[in-house]
């Protein structure tokens, strides 16, 4: 199975809570035709579901904390699989949220061709996500969550794109200038 998604182009979508990674895959994928997988939207669907492992899932997010890593490449792994006949490549929103995910990413499934890096201030991010929570229903846009998960952020995510500068596959996107050489 795991055979299906050996060679899939890859590419990693990084950025803070409400930098608009979810956003600007809309645009890659109505230009370029990936698939796009969020990570947060598969955990999310977990818990929609009502299974006793969603509401597992539920609490930690509330929290603003990370899910286990096994739960969320599982989870992506599985929807790669799913997509892999009819897919030219995969935005993979969300993850990896800690250099350790981007290891064992490359362990189980494959390397990254690109880490697009959405870049925004963290006021910004806050406003927008304070503005999302008014309709998103989500239990982590408030105030409380958005803090926390805006430090993990920089404490976790940020050495992501770090580790993946040291290989030069990172590109920056500044709000929706989305460059060509993707
Ligand atoms: N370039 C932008 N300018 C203004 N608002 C934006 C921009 N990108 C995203 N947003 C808004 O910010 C919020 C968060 O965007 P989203 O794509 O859901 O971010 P993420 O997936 O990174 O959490 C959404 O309400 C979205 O409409
Ligand atoms: N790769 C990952 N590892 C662990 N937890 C994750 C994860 N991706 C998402 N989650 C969990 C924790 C996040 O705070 C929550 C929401 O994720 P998200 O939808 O990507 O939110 P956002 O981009 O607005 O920060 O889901
Ligand atoms: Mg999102």
């Amino acid at each position: 199975m795991a055979d299906k998604i050996k060679d899939a182009k890859i590419i990693f979508v990084v950025g803070g809570p409400g930098s608009g990674k979810g956003t600007q895959c809309e645009k890659v994928v109505a230009k370029y035709g990936y698939t796009h997988l969020s990570s947060g939207d598969l955990l999310r669907a977990e818990v929609a579901s009502g299974s006793e492992r969603g509401k597992q899932l539920q609490a930690i997010m509330q929290k603003g904390e990370l899910v286990p890593l096994d739960t969320v490449l599982d989870m992506i792994k599985d929807a790669m699989i799913a997509k892999a006949d009819v897919s030219k490549g995969f935005l993979i929103d969300g993850y990896p949220r800690e250099v350790k995910q981007g290891e064992e990413f490359e362990k189980k499934i494959g390397a990254p061709a690109l880490l697009l890096y959405v870049d925004a201030k963290s006021e910004t991010m806050v406003k927008r996500l304070m503005k999302r929570g008014e309709t998103s229903g989500r239990a982590d846009d408030n105030e409380e969550t958005i803090k926390k998960r805006l430090d993990l952020y920089y404490k976790a995510t940020e050495p992501v794109i770090t580790f993946y500068e040291g290989r030069g596959i990172v590109r920056k996107v500044h709000y929706a200038t989305l460059g060509s050489d993707l």
